[in-house]
């Protein structure tokens, strides 16, 4: 293992391959699909008595966009990550007969922060928003210690493990940034969620922690707008209006998208500092969590 200040440098045999066996797998429920496969709830049983653990398990449904390499690089980076606020890895499952491969992981049963959002609006304020919030930055914070870039920080991959805490989940984007390198550019284009997407991730292919930062900006609107259809990007269902806020939010002068309704205005600095059209303008994470911690403290008196 080399040991540098920048980055540390896992040798392959590093890579943690704890390997389950399918036969003690127990399907319990569908909890979601995506354009990489689906995800399902399982029992990992080995005792076979029912007191094995829940899991989740995602499934690889090789298509035109993820292919078997793409998932075993999601393996390879969730299997290194030990953090409370990211989603803890459990292993990997190889059905040989069908050669596909599983990735199994703990499960949370909250689910995505979306849907928290929504069904329990009620009982979600302000504190407990910056409380996800923080959680979320040290989350990323971690993440850029080991120079992985998310680029795909959103809310509907952030899962709700209690009502106290949060963990970053998905990591099928994730990429590393080269020891020598600030950004990562990317050749294929993907399915490319725009909206969460930094200026020059768009026009350049290019992403950085400073591009993550510009996502967790977008995160931080949807927290504080509790992920409400209207105001959620990705969930607008005019085109129209998707469009003109698109262009608002990605207009070169000041204008960015509007204050949540009763968004604390300390927050919303937060966001517009994210929203930073110059990516070296943007704060860094740890500076994100510490603002955070102090409108924590002024929420508290
Ligand atoms: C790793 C992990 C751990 N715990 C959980 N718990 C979990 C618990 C739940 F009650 C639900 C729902 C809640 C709502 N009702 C109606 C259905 C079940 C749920 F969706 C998830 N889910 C995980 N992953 C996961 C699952 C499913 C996914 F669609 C996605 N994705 C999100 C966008 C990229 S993604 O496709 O990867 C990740």
């Amino acid at each position: 293992v080399t040991q540098s200040p920048v980055c540390r440098v896992f040798s392959p045999a590093q890579h943690d391959q704890t390997l389950l066996e399918e036969r003690h797998l127990r399907y319990i429920s569908p909890l979601g699909k995506g354009n990489f496969g689906c995800v399902e709830l399982c029992r990992y049983d080995p005792l076979g008595d029912n007191t094995g653990e829940l899991v989740a398990v995602k499934k690889l449904q090789p298509n035109k966009q993820s292919t078997l390499e793409d998932f075993q690089k999601e393996v390879n980076t969730l299997s290194v990550l030990y953090c409370d606020y990211i989603v803890k890895y459990r292993g990997v499952c190889y059905s040989m007969g069908r050669l596909s491969m599983s990735l199994v992981m703990e499960y949370l049963p909250h689910g995505s922060l979306i849907g928290y959002l929504e069904n329990n609006r009620h009982n979600v304020n302000t504190r407990r928003m910056l409380l996800f919030a923080s959680q979320i930055c040290k989350g990323m914070e971690y993440l850029q210690t080991l120079r992985y870039v998310h680029r795909d920080l959103a809310a509907r991959n952030i899962l709700v493990a209690s009502e106290s805490l949060v963990k970053i989940a998905d990591f099928g984007l994730t990429k590393v940034i080269p020891c020598n390198k600030e950004y990562y550019r990317v050749t294929q284009p993907g399915e490319s969620p725009i909206f969460w997407y930094a200026p020059e991730s768009i026009s350049e292919s290019r992403f950085s922690h400073k591009s993550d930062v510009w996502s967790f900006g977008v995160v931080l609107h949807e927290l504080f707008s509790y992920c409400d259809v209207n105001c959620n990007p990705k969930r607008v269902r005019k085109f129209t209006r998707f469009v003109n806020m698109f262009e608002q939010h990605f207009s070169l002068n000041e204008w960015r998208l509007p204050a949540p309704p009763n968004c604390p205005p300390k927050v919303y600095s937060l966001m517009k500092q994210c929203w930073a059209y110059s990516f070296d303008e943007r704060p860094c994470f740890s500076s994100l969590g510490d603002q955070i911690e102090t409108i924590m403290q002024d929420e508290r008196e």
